[in-house]
């Protein structure tokens, strides 16, 4: 649609009544301008809190899961009485609140009788704290005489039924959503719609992984043709580093889209990884927003930067990450056969792979995956070589879970002669040791991985001897 824009609220500019109507202001502002698309995360700390529910339900902690819906349900009542003053619309929404936590409370408490959570279910469940925080952003905004309304993503955005960590069904999303919002955006009406989640073509609730109302957001601007995509956070935009492990990190004024990709997928949490996928085909440019300090211009996500590749531009951590080692006994057994198979295996256990090495010899390697999708990699590992494991043909899975890491991202670095010694001798002086080094063959991520407990020191060293700070 012409002129369309899209704008992502996360957890942090939701966090509160005066928060959600700074957000409500900055949608007014657009949708009185343009033709307006908002998409909104759950109010801060609200998705942990249905997770720690279910968690209790599952462990027979009937105490914790009343607790957690008391306080959920408190917030949500406090932010309404503060968004709605008036009694009449207070009620109305309170209402539709009610009903929402009670869908909810009815899954935890069928979790607390079976004693286990069934993925189907906890996305359903999860996918709760967007619609009751578009449910109170709409009803403020009608309240203000905006034509706002709640759309749950499930009735728009079709996914595969990998429940957790689903994937976009384009067509079938470009479909629904055009058929549904078109309308409604013609009569300059203003869609306030769930990040987070979707549903299968079957109507089975799913969600697209943690932090992803982006992707949500991503998704819907690349069916709708919008023509930009902003994402409000709590910091001015992207920057050379996470302003909480480096204080002189910088804002970056503009990168490009697989410097952000490779960010995001390296672990800075201002992005979710998958969120470029959809834009980059439509060249959608994305702005990435502070809606805690409205006069700084942001980051703007381009396919091509005006400066053009030059080297090293941020340098990104991540610590839930576990280091799974491959080793077998024998040299005479194929160690290409092996990585082959471990593959199948990370693939069949849904996981990705944040870095992988090898050695020439022995054939052994490691690759680095998410700590969350260990569980289910070992399993997949176990299963692939069960025969070679019991005969000790391969020695026991090695899995470290003490290391972190640390990616340096920026287009350009094959032109910079040194680089790398330069970094590793960096994070050598902080006496922080290189456990494994993985780069790509188009030199965008240089990714190292170190011990947990110095990955801060090693952010820190190669941030400044790349002369990325202010
Ligand atoms: N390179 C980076 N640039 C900006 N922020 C980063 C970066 N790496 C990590 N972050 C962190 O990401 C946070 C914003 O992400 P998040 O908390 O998920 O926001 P939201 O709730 O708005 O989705 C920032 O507060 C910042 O600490
Ligand atoms: N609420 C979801 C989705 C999300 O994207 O949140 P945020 O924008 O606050 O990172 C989560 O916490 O995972």
């Amino acid at each position: 649609m012409k002129n369309l824009l899209v704008m992502k609220f996360g957890g942090t500019s939701m966090g509160t009544a005066e928060r959600i109507k700074s957000a409500a202001a900055l949608c007014e502002d657009a949708h009185s301008h343009r033709p307006t698309v908002v998409v909104v995360s759950a109010m801060s700390k609200v998705t942990d809190m249905l997770l720690e529910t279910l968690r209790h339900a599952e462990g027979g902690d009937e105490r914790g899961v009343d607790a957690n819906l008391a306080a959920l349900d408190h917030k949500h009542r406090d932010c309404c009485a503060d968004l709605l003053p008036d009694l009449p619309a207070r009620n109305a929404t309170q209402a539709l609140l009610d009903s929402i936590l009670l869908e909810f409370s009815r899954i935890a408490r069928g979790v607390l009788m079976l004693g286990e959570r069934p993925p189907r279910s906890v996305d359903e469940a999860i996918a709760v704290g967007e619609r009751l925080s578009s449910t109170l952003i709409a009803a403020y905004m009608k309240s203000r005489g905006v034509e706002a309304f709640a759309v749950n993503a499930r009735d728009l955005v079709v996914t595969d039924a990998v429940f957790g960590n689903a994937s976009p069904l384009m067509d079938q999303t470009r479909e629904k959503a055009v058929n549904q919002l078109k309308p409604a955006l013609e009569q300059r009406k203003l869609p306030v719609i769930t990040g987070f989640n979707g549903a299968t073509m079957d109507g089975r609730a799913t969600t697209l992984g943690r932090g992803g109302s982006d992707f949500s957001a991503s998704i819907l601007a690349s069916v709708l043709d919008a023509s930009e995509l902003w994402i409000w956070s709590d910091v001015d935009g992207i920057m050379s580093a996470d302003p909480r492990l480096v204080p002189n990190a910088k804002v970056l004024d503009e990168i490009t889209y697989r410097e952000a990709a490779e960010l995001a997928y390296n672990g800075a949490k201002v992005l979710h990884p998958r969120t470029l996928v959809p834009l980059m085909e439509k060249d959608i440019p994305v702005w990435s927003k502070n809606s805690f300090n409205l006069t700084a211009p942001g980051t703007r996500i381009v396919p091509e930067t005006r400066e053009g590749p030059i080297g090293p531009r941020a340098v990104t951590s991540m610590t839930n990450v576990a280091l799974v080692t491959l080793d077998p006994a024998s040299a005479l057994l194929s160690g290409t056969k092996i990585m082959a198979r471990s593959l199948e295996a990370l693939a069949a256990a849904n996981a990705e792979v944040l870095a992988l090495t090898s050695s020439s010899y022995r054939q052994n390697f490691c690759f680095l995956i998410r700590t969350a999708e260990l569980p289910a990699v070992i399993e997949r590992l176990e299963a692939t070589f069960s025969i070679e494991l019991t005969h000790g043909y391969l020695n026991p899975i090695d899995v470290e879970l003490d290391v972190g890491l640390l990616a340096i991202v920026g287009e350009g670095m094959k032109g910079h002669p040194g680089l790398a010694g330069r970094i590793f001798t960096a994070i050598s002086r902080e006496m922080v040791n290189i456990i494994a080094i993985a780069q790509g063959s188009s030199e965008l991520t240089i990714g190292i991985v170190v011990r947990k407990d110095g990955i801060e020191k090693a952010v820190r060293a190669v941030h400044a001897e790349c002369g990325l700070g202010n």
